[in-house]
């Protein structure tokens, strides 16, 4: 099993680029099963996860070229559709979350689809009765093999119509959209995701041919049309790496820039991280992160302690709530992180308490953050990785850490950061990649 072996305690220094987003490469790429004619991406992560789906899309028959590093071209004229229903389809869809979103391609075309026990990250529940509840409005029967924990959909045709959504899933609205594209009529999804991650499948999708409105909102309107046809697309800057990238500088007093970060889709995150006291400047496309001996917690407006949680889309990201967590290690003041959506997204905070941080686990949602405004450095320690943004969230730790860390289970962090090994050490990190029994 890989590890990772950090020596600790060294400010980093450059310019780093982030990777294209993971999580929109994963919807993005599904995409191209609606059509049997060349869908060429670019700006595509070399990630595990998506390198992995790219690896299930040719085993369904889709013609894949890779004619340049992160441009990939994807072909689906000839689809075996019994694929699905086989052990492989199985084994390797249970490795990563983004697989569920080949059901929606695939009904819209075909008018079946299967989906087994998804994988990607242990964080709790992560229940598809939005997807599957969505697919039912369309018109879709399913039958859930509760052995298998296997989905069987079926459609005579997709029909459009109205549903409000119980909760707005980004992956739900995904696959919904993309079934709703191919149906008869008109399909409105109320309470949809507005991700940046959703916006740019929906502007995929209308360059495809689609007919959606309401792109950026919770309400969402398909004209459904009977063919697409092939397009090019290229990945936002991944807005999780940006956050990381923010952490990371501020935890190891590092001066970085963060360079063609997407800024217009970052939402509420850069704002976020000045409320942990982070100093940012945004420069044109890039944002600059000075080398802070100090940075302040902010109270909320009447005194009270800051809480920093999660909410859906524009409100802040979960996958960045670990590494808000890390940073306020070391920051002056005190936090309360609430994750909200997850409920085993926290446990990772007994690893930061071993290596020398004040946090008080209050149940599987909060954790209290005393600061050490740097009067205590982290100790290094072995650990490992339970999933990816904690993950790299115990990486950042490890690199402030004064000593030698090691993190297993590192398959965890290589599923969504690209080299990341390689592309903090060109910062003055050191981080070995080491196999360990
Ligand atoms: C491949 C991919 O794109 N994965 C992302 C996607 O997962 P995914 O699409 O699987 O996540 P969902 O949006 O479906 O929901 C995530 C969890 O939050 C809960 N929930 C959701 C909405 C809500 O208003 N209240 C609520 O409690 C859900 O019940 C579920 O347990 O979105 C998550 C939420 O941003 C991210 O963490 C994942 O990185
Ligand atoms: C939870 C995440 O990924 P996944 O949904 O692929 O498990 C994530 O990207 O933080």
């Amino acid at each position: 099993m890989n590890a990772f072996e950090i020596r600790g305690g060294r400010a980093l220094a450059g310019s780093i680029k982030p990777q294209g987003a993971k999580n929109e490469a994963l919807q993005v790429l599904c995409a191209a099963l609606l059509t049997d004619q060349p869908v060429t991406f670019h700006n595509v992560p070399d990630i595990l996860d998506v390198n992995l789906l790219i690896e299930l899309l040719a085993d369904v028959g889709v013609r894949v070229e890779r004619p340049k590093p992160n441009t990939v071209i994807l072909q689906a004229t000839t689809i075996d559709t019994d694929f699905f229903s086989g052990p492989v389809f199985k084994k390797k869809s249970g490795k990563l979350r983004g697989a569920v979103m080949l059901a929606g391609p695939m009904l819209a075309r075909f008018r079946k689809a299967q989906i087994p026990q998804p994988g990607g990250d242990k964080i709790g529940r992560r229940r598809l009765d939005t997807h599957i509840r969505g697919f039912e409005k369309l018109g879709v029967k399913f039958h859930y093999n509760t052995e298998e924990s296997l989905f069987d959909l079926n459609a005579e045709t997709l029909k459009g119509n109205y549903m409000l959504m119980d909760e707005p899933s980004v992956t739900g609205t995904a696959n919904i959209l993309m079934a709703a594209s191919m149906a008869d009529g008109v399909t409105t999804i109320y309470n949809a995701a507005c991700e940046p991650y959703v916006q740019q499948l929906c502007h995929m999708l209308n360059r495809m041919g689609a007919k959606i409105s309401g792109i950026g909102s919770n309400l969402l309107v398909v004209e459904g049309v009977t063919q697409l046809k092939g397009c090019e697309h290229t990945m936002l800057a991944d807005m999780i790496e940006v956050g990381s990238f923010i952490g990371l500088a501020a935890m190891t007093q590092s001066e970085l820039l963060i360079q063609n970060t997407d800024i217009a889709h970052l939402g509420i995150i850069p704002e976020t991280f000045q409320r942990l006291g982070v100093q940012l400047e945004v420069r044109g496309d890039d944002i600059f992160v000075p080398a802070q001996e100090q940075y302040q917690i902010q109270k909320f407006i009447d005194g009270s302690i800051l809480t920093i949680y999660d909410h859906p889309w524009p409100g802040f990201t979960p996958d960045l709530l670990s590494i808000i967590l890390v940073m306020a290690t070391q920051a002056k003041g005190t936090v309360l992180v609430h994750q909200k959506m997850f409920e085993s997204r926290l446990f990772f905070v007994d690893k930061l308490i071993e290596m020398g941080a004040q946090i008080v686990l209050c149940d599987p949602h909060r954790a209290v953050v005393i600061g050490l405004n740097r009067q205590v450095p982290l100790r290094g320690i072995n650990m490992v990785s339970p999933d990816i943004r904690a993950g790299v969230a115990l990486l950042i730790a490890a690199l402030s850490a004064q000593g030698k860390s090691i993190i297993q289970n590192i398959s965890q962090i290589d599923r969504g950061y690209e080299r990341i090994d390689e592309r903090l050490n060109a910062l003055g990190a050191d981080i070995r990649r080491i196999s360990v029994s």
